[in-house]
């Protein structure tokens, strides 16, 4: 079944004219590399891009939806979420607002309503959230553990976050749980956490930020990188968001696919990060500052080093509870001074990057047809008219896996 989608005012492609995506090709600005096409067409089967071009030119098919003069970019690529949890810290954030200092404390709350939710309740959680995100135009999402810290419950956080995604990430090393022995934490962690955990994942993450007495230390998360990576897994790091502390460098030292928040960065670490730009993306996450009063991190100083960056949302109960990517592009613009272009190819190309994949963040013959449809003619209304509900994945008879429903 060949489905035409026609009348598209402005297409994003974030694709070079041959297809590929030249997110590697430092001579072209970001602006090149959106890949804008005008009054275009696309054509969509089994899921995948089959042709791109003119509306005028465009193939039979079918059926058709016609936009109307509608913008479609490629759907939103959030490489960082923590949508697995039960319970609720809008206190912990009144209080924040009012001068109290995050320190990542509040985690152990979120475990001990999670622990005590049972499985159907949190599934039901899991998908609201997936939905949600997904009617705002997000079609790729990774999800990660982190909020059961022994190993019944984060096997079942992983086991449902599995269920809504392919880009599923342990966490055990999210924090030390409250009362626990650090050491015998690690080698439950590393062991049989692990063990558990590793078939229904694709990553492993550590929450790597000396500044913080709940997370963990250079030589601890090291430990568990090399423990996760023994066991299959691809690396990430959440690093650099509370103080300046070595989780950037651990992440390009081990290869891993991507750094979180990099909030605190020294000369030494934005070197490093440049130096890697083919293998470790740097991911900012400024829901997060907004949500936490904490500074912004220099997205302008990355971009300038030609560290390879990308945006996320890192929905979570703690620090940043909204999953909505156009408000993380219109915060990219706003707060990190980003171009408008800068910012939507962070949050697609980049964000695919951050996961390793090629098939998605970018509209392409042979890419998923996991698109974005804006009630908006172009791109740059994302910034331009913050909170507005403006983007939602496109939904297509036969289109792209995207983010999949939970089970009901
Ligand atoms: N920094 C660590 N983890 C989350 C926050 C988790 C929480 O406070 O519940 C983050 O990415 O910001
Ligand atoms: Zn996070």
């Amino acid at each position: 079944m060949a489905h035409l989608v026609t009348g598209i005012g402005q297409l994003v492609t974030c694709a070079g004219p041959d297809g590929a995506t030249p997110v590697a090709d430092r001579s072209l600005g970001a602006a090149d590399r959106l890949g804008l096409r005008t009054d275009a067409a696309l054509v969509v089967e089994d899921g995948v891009v089959g042709w791109v071009g003119d509306a005028s030119a465009a193939p039979a098919a079918d059926t058709m939806t016609d936009l109307a003069g509608r913008a479609v970019l490629p759907g939103f690529v959030d490489s960082h979420s923590h949508l697995v949890y039960a319970g609720d810290r809008s206190a912990e954030f009144t209080a924040r607002m009012a001068g109290e200092p995050y320190d990542g404390g509040g985690i152990g709350v979120t475990v001990a309503a999670t622990r005590a939710a049972g499985e159907a309740e949190l599934r039901a959680l899991l998908a609201r959230r997936v939905a949600q995100a997904r009617a705002l135009g997000t079609t790729t999402l990774e999800v990660k553990s982190g909020y059961g810290l022994d190993v019944e419950h984060e096997e079942r956080a992983l086991r449902l976050a599995a269920e809504v995604t392919s880009e599923t990430t342990f966490l055990g090393a999210h924090v030390v749980p409250p009362g626990a022995d650090r050491g015998r934490y690690l080698d439950l962690v590393t062991g049989p956490m692990l063990t558990a955990c590793a078939p229904h994942a694709r990553w492993v993450d550590v929450f790597c930020e000396p500044t913080s007495p709940h997370a963990f230390t250079e030589e601890e998360s090291r430990r568990v990188l090399l423990a996760g990576r023994h066991a299959g897994l691809g690396l990430r790091v959440h690093g650099n968001q509370l103080g300046p502390g070595p989780g950037a460098r651990l992440a390009v030292e081990l290869g891993a696919a991507s750094v979180d928040h990099c909030t605190f960065l020294t000369d030494a670490d934005v070197d490093a990060l440049a130096q890697a730009a083919g293998t470790t993306v740097a991911t900012l996450l400024p829901g997060v500052e907004f949500s936490t009063r904490m500074p912004y991190p220099d997205a302008r100083r990355l971009l300038d080093a030609g560290v390879s960056l990308a945006l996320a949302s890192d929905c979570n109960p703690g620090t940043c509870n909204t999953a909505s990517m156009p408000f993380v592009v219109a915060l990219a613009v706003r707060e990190l001074a980003m171009t408008a272009a800068e910012a939507l190819v962070a949050a697609t190309v980049g964000g695919a990057r951050a996961l390793r994949r090629e098939d998605v963040g970018r509209v392409a013959v042979g890419a998923r047809a996991d698109l974005a449809v804006l009630d908006a003619p172009s791109h740059e209304h994302l910034a331009y008219r913050p909170g507005m509900p403006l983007a939602a994945a496109l939904e297509l008879p036969g289109g792209g896996e995207g983010v999949r429903p939970a089970r009901p």
